[in-house]
């Protein structure tokens, strides 16, 4: 290329760097320069020599890039999980609460079914079905929450995953798992109840099992929504179907292994059992 313009080739390099040769045309990836729009640096060098204010990484943009690198690491962790159950409940069941002994049961029990077992991560109910699981020799699997006070993912997960996005932790335990198991716990354990009961209520996710285990616990929340949001028609009858109490483990794991195997035996459609 011979015609460049005479101010493209005085355009000086800033520092004092060779001046690039604008006779030639400049790829970069699939944009080509020409003139004055030959660049007197490689992307790679301004990627290298850049400094500067750092208040772009608090930005929406570079959140959004953070927010994918969190589906990105998630689905790569658990793609291979195979057959999992997640269990949730409260962080502060201490281990001589007779739910955390429960939990134990559920997390050992999950792993003689033949599914890896995934919770939050955490104390409590969360490490009692972790321990189960890995002291069963099974999957043991959590998935940590950066929280303003640190707790770190207990001793029985063998495979950790931290978020920092509650939304995006949220996606991983309803995308690798089969069912939910949910001991009593508070408002986030309650906020993982009613999650899953609303994908499965507006059919964003079919065929998913939703055990919640300790009848007293949950005696009262139950009479609620019978009494009250049953019969203020905010919900349908069939949307308590969706959920079963028990007490019994192995009935907590009957039932999932049953829409387990009730799933499998339909006929496949579309992109899978999880609608978009
Ligand atoms: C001692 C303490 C509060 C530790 C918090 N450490 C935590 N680590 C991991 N997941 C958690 C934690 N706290 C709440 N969660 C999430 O919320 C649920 C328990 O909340 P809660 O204790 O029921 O309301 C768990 O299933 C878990 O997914």
């Amino acid at each position: 290329m011979s015609d460049a313009t005479t101010d493209a080739a005085t355009d000086e390099p800033a520092d004092g760097q060779e001046p690039w040769d604008v006779t030639q045309d400049y790829f970069q990836g699939p944009v080509v320069m020409r003139r004055s729009r030959v660049p007197h640096e490689t992307t790679d060098q301004r990627l290298l020599d850049s400094r500067g204010p750092a208040d772009w990484v608090h930005a929406d943009p570079w959140r959004v890039m953070r927010i994918q690198s969190e589906f990105v690491e998630g689905f790569g962790a658990l793609a291979e999980l195979g057959p999992a159950v997640s269990v949730f409940g409260s962080a502060r069941t201490s281990p001589d609460d007779p739910t955390y002994a429960l939990g134990e049961r559920l997390g050992a029990g999950l792993v003689g079914a033949g599914y890896a077992v995934i919770t939050g991560g955490g104390p409590g109910a969360m490490e009692a079905a972790n321990k189960g699981a890995c002291q069963a020799g099974g999957t043991s699997v959590g998935l940590g929450i950066e929280l303003p006070f640190e707790t770190g993912l207990n001793e029985y997960v063998d495979l950790g995953v931290n978020f920092r996005y509650f939304f995006a932790r949220k996606t991983m335990f309803v995308k690798y798992a089969q069912g939910f198991v949910v001991l009593p716990g508070g408002f986030g354990t309650l906020d993982e109840v009613f999650e899953a009961i609303t994908l499965v209520q507006t059919q964003k996710v079919t065929s998913f099992p939703i055990v919640l285990m300790g009848s007293a616990y949950w005696q009262g929340l139950l009479d609620w929504l019978r009494g009250s949001a049953l019969a203020a028609g905010t919900i349908s009858a069939t949307d308590l179907d969706l959920i079963t109490v028990t007490d019994d483990v192995d009935e907590a794991i009957a039932i999932i292994v049953e829409s387990d195997r009730a799933l499998s035996a339909e006929p496949p459609e579309g992109t899978g059992t999880h609608a978009e």
